[in-house]
């Protein structure tokens, strides 16, 4: 299918979101007048540079308040429109969107409306140029897509069709079903637009949260299905309007929403069966079984050794070859690099490694998606191990631990491992949780979903005394990786390092004596005010020994239908700190509840306000 998007979905001026939608490798534009407006660039200026771009000018859009007002205001929309004729044979664009009225002078009358978009077909026919009339989800009389073809059909004009939008149907629970009655030579144009599930007004949502397929709430993928089942052979073409992508930089906007229309197409062809050719079908992705380790850059091992060595891990390895040391207990495996380049922040977590049953499938699976795969820096005898850059520039390394199968990466650290197995409670790597930049916050969950094949969870808002932060999980099915991303919600926290920390949450089979003997060995561990503990015991009802067992080891407690949670955080060094948790019965979440508690305490320094 050929790929287009709307000029209005990037930052920048039109050249740059040109520049930017030809590097992306789209086909095709819809320029969005707008953008046509502010620009230096004469229409065939646009024309050209499209051109030199390989980018085919789809549709000029949008054409407002048109259709079904009285007779002096048809006069004047159809002069306006005489003048946008001319516009776009000077751009050598052939389609124009003309979207549902929203005007107070607008008549709910479904035959006028056909009336007079048949002489606007009429007038656009004499430059070779057709009509697609979109259906706004808040248009004054006609505001779903059905609507909007049964005045098509009226009108009986071959230059007249519909342009169907994913957001305006799904956003308003229209049913797409009926989508499939539509002649699909009807059908001129497809925009295509998902959304997180917000309940606001539809026109604000639509204006401001819609994101690239795959980053939202909606079933895209299911609404393309039914278009192509029609044989609607026009470009899928994304229109997106997001406050966040209007500031991001474009090229990489460009690339995301590349990513997500390949992965969109995957979903509509496993929908369909495979039945449409013109799909990109990528290889499927191989979903990880586990965390191998987790890498923490630090310069010197410092407080970093300090809070391993008290939650009980042992250094059971030196890299051969690189200045790594590896630290273990159960499969719980953390990498301390002190060779990589000097955060200013000190300790990051730099890398994680998953366990995958097929790592030369999982970096195929990453290229084909866009990913950035990683040059190797690899000593002569090192097991090969590949690894691809999430959004945030986290490196992930596609692993097969151990396994005969298989060259192991754990083979190339010296054998140092006579503390291995050590006294510990901790089992393996429980979750990550990884602070993203705030425009890369969907970009980071579509990549998680499709590179890696990991289920969203849902999004939530957690306060913080400073603001509010944004987190979305995402994880396999059966929870043997687990990634947490969390996004300050506020710009004014831009610069400030507080919120950028990250960290790595281990499962132990018996939290309480992991505490005891992290707190022996006089390690920093975050304390939780009083005032927890006593709204906790007016929430459960857990007994008094169990109570006070808590408060005195500063853990937190939440609880879903299918278990207990309980956890506690060590003290933070440079961007890191480690969470403790166990799981009891089938408890699925990340005691999300209590994030606000550990945000408020894990700011108790005081902070100045004023920069
Ligand atoms: O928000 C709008 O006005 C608007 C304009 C053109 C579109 O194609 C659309 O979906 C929305
Ligand atoms: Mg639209």
């Amino acid at each position: 299918m050929r790929r287009s998007i709307a000029t209005v979905s990037l930052s920048g001026s039109l050249a740059d979101k040109l520049t930017a939608i030809g590097g992306a490798g789209f086909d095709g534009v819809e320029i969005f007048e707008n953008d046509l407006l502010v620009s230096g660039l004469s229409p065939e200026d646009v024309r050209r540079r499209a051109a030199d771009l390989g980018l085919a000018i789809e549709l000029y859009q949008p054409f407002r308040d048109f259709e079904a007002v009285p007779p002096d205001t048809l006069a004047d929309g159809l002069r306006r429109a005489e003048h946008k004729f001319a516009v776009m044979e000077r751009l050598g664009v052939t389609r124009m969107l003309v979207c549902s009225s929203v005007s107070r002078a607008a008549i709910d009358d479904d035959a006028l409306a056909a009336e007079q978009l048949w002489l606007l077909a009429e007038r656009a026919a004499e430059h070779g140029i057709r009509i697609a009339y979109e259906a706004l989800a808040w248009g004054r009389h006609v505001s779903d897509y059905f609507h909007a073809w049964k005045i098509v059909r009226m009108a009986d004009h071959p230059n007249l069709g519909v342009c169907l939008d994913s957001f305006h149907i799904l956003a308003r629970d229209v049913d797409p079903y009926a989508i499939r009655t539509i002649p699909g030579e009807k059908i001129f144009f497809l925009q295509l637009a998902d959304a997180p599930s917000l309940p606001m007004d539809v026109l604000y949502w639509s204006r401001h949260y819609r994101c690239f397929p795959g980053q939202g709430d909606l079933d895209v993928a299911g609404l393309v299905a039914h278009v192509l089942r029609t044989g609607y052979d026009g470009p899928l073409s994304l229109e997106v309007f997001n406050d966040i992508f209007r500031q991001a930089a474009s090229m990489r906007t460009a690339q995301d929403a590349m990513r997500s229309l390949i992965a969109l197409e995957e979903q509509v062809g496993l929908r369909m069966g495979r039945t449409v050719t013109s799909l990109s079908s990528p290889p499927p992705p191989v979903v990880p079984t586990g965390f191998a380790f987790a890498e923490v850059a630090a310069p010197s091992m410092g407080a970093l050794g300090t809070l391993l060595d008290a939650l009980g891990f042992a250094r059971t390895g030196a890299h051969s070859g690189k200045p790594v040391e590896l630290w273990e207990q159960g499969a719980a495996r953390v990498l301390v690099n002190s060779g990589s380049t000097e955060s200013p922040d000190g300790p990051a977590l730099g890398a994680i490694g998953l366990e995958s049953p097929d790592p030369a499938a999982s970096v195929k699976r990453a290229e084909a998606l866009l990913s950035p795969v990683l040059p190797r820096m690899r000593g002569p005898h090192d097991a090969p191990l590949d690894a691809v850059a999430a959004p945030d520039g986290t490196e992930v390394f596609f692993c097969r631990t151990a396994r005969p199968d298989h060259p192991s990466w754990i083979d190339d650290f010296s054998e140092d491992r006579r503390s291995a197995g050590s006294a510990g409670e901790i089992t393996h790597i429980d979750h990550v949780a990884l602070t993203q930049p705030w425009h890369h916050f969907d970009e980071a969950s579509l990549f998680y979903r499709s590179v890696l094949g990991l289920r969203p969870h849902e999004s939530l808002e957690l306060p913080d005394p400073y603001g509010l932060m944004r987190s979305r999980a995402v994880s396999t099915e059966d929870g043997a990786v687990r990634v947490a991303l969390n996004v300050a919600n506020v710009s004014a926290y831009d610069g400030s390092h507080d919120l950028a920390w990250q960290h790595i949450a281990f499962a132990s089979r018996d939290i309480v004596a992991t505490a005891r003997r992290f707190r022996a060995a006089g390690a920093s561990m975050l304390s939780i005010p009083e005032n927890y503990y006593d709204d906790l015991v007016a929430r459960y009802d857990l007994g008094p020994e169990r109570h006070r067992l808590l408060r005195e080891l500063n853990l937190l407690y939440d609880r879903d239908e299918q278990g207990e949670f309980l956890h506690f955080y060590t003290g933070t060094t440079g961007r890191v700190f480690f969470e403790i948790v166990q799981r009891i019965g089938g408890y699925r979440g990340y005691g999300a509840v209590n994030a606000p508690v550990r945000l408020a305490a894990q700011h108790v320094r005081p902070r100045h306000r004023s920069d």
